[in-house]
């Protein structure tokens, strides 16, 4: 249906509703968004609901999709939303049986590339040139690709790296900013990290890493929270945050000791000591190592098999297995995030960013 000088009926736009409720194929949170904000304009008119709280991320992003529409008329909206649907339908209606790569990829993510496919939700980190170093932009995708996939049919949820590196965790340059922004980004930037590492402690269904290389940071730290951690032989852990000024984050000041003893733990959390793949594993950090050459082979086909077994028996294990510590979890996490608020503000982190960055510049 394409634009008339009359705009959409209220008959097309119906229509057009009822369309979307039978659309088969997910058009991405993006599209959805949209959709939703056009929807919410044709039907009640320009935003008129107070502001989501700031870790409401999915009502917040719809919020925000429907006040960015202004004082878009009415009718204007209905016209939108009519083509939008109209646009998926065509989409969806010309699909093969048999969908390409392209097709499986979900929309709405720039910094991740998430796919379902054979009971297997994969969500892959994708900045390869920066070695997966996270952005804020990238912890806010995270979570809402692990929402997203909790709620899907699928049976098992990856998480891994494209490129060389699982991740270098936090991207450094989160930090470069006035002094005078300092206090407020900190506090910020706990916020987030809390709500980044609540969504491991709370996800529901088996959680695998698949860690394709070197590992450092929160991309170590998180790991106890998944379910299996399968590691290609090139793959490195460490944990340099005495280097950086900074303190454990993502429970790991009590998951660490608890899986590999206090001795152990403090060699990693406090001094920094690098893990092959073997130590790692020697230590339960890590479920299985591979050779590098055969590791996305035997990993993918190791995972296909689970993905077969009982959907809820799977899900409901893995609840049975972690619900005992998760209310300690939480608690720890809101711990460690504002210890790491008040770190983030001292001159020995803000020190070793700036040797960080210098190194950069003499390259
Ligand atoms: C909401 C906030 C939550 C915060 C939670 C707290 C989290 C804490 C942590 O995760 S601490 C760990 C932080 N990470 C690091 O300290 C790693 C820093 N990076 C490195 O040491 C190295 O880059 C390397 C060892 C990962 C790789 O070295 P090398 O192979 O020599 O490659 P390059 O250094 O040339 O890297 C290529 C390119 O990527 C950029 N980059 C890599 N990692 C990061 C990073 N963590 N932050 C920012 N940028 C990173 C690097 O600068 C290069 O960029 P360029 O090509 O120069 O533009």
């Amino acid at each position: 249906m394409s634009k008339t000088a009359m705009g959409a009926s209220q008959k097309d736009f119906e229509s057009a509703v009822n369309q979307m409720k039978l659309l088969k194929k997910d058009p991405g949170n993006e599209v959805k968004l949209k959709l939703y904000a056009h929807y919410k304009q044709a039907t009640e008119g320009p935003c008129n609901t107070p502001k989501p709280a700031v870790f409401d991320l999915i009502n917040k992003a719809k919020w925000d999709a429907w006040n960015a529409l202004g004082n878009l008329p009415k009718e204007t909206a209905r016209q939108n939303y009519v083509d939008l649907v109209s646009g998926l339908s065509s989409s969806s209606d010309s699909s093969s049986q048999v969908k390409p790569e392209a097709d499986r990829k979900q929309a709405g993510y720039e910094t991740l590339v998430m796919t379902s496919e054979d009971g297997i939700t994969k969500i892959m980190l994708n900045r390869p040139t920066k070695m997966n170093a996270l952005t804020t932009q990238m912890y806010q995708e995270i979570m809402l690709a692990l929402e997203a996939a909790s709620k899907d049919d699928s049976t098992i949820t990856v998480l891994t790296g494209n490129g060389s590196y699982f991740s270098s965790g936090n991207d450094l340059t989160n930090f470069v900013i006035s002094p005078d922004e300092l206090e407020e980004r900190a506090r910020r930037g706990a916020i987030l990290l809390r709500d980044f590492v609540g969504c491991f402690i709370d996800f529901p269904k088996p959680l695998v890493a698949v860690v394709n290389g070197p590992a450092v940071g929160i991309s170590v730290t998180i790991l106890r929270l998944f379910d299996l951690v399968y590691a290609s032989d090139r793959a490195t852990f460490h944990t340099p945050f005495s280097h950086l000024g900074q303190t454990p984050e993502a429970c790991s000041s009590y998951t660490f000791p608890s899986l590999m003893g206090p001795a152990k733990a403090a060699e990693m959390l406090i001094f920094g000591k690098k893990l092959t793949a073997a130590e790692a594993c020697a230590r339960g950090l890590v479920t299985e190592v591979f050779p590098d050459s055969t590791f996305q082979k035997e990993v993918w086909t190791r995972l296909k098999a689970y993905s077969k077994l009982p959907r809820n028996a799977l899900r409901i294990s893995k609840q049975m297995i972690r619900n005992h510590e998760k209310e300690k979890l939480h608690a720890i996490n809101a711990e460690e995030s504002r210890i790491l608020q008040e770190r983030w503000q001292s001159d020995e982190c803000m020190n070793a960013i700036m040797n960080f960055l210098s190194r950069k510049a003499k390259l």
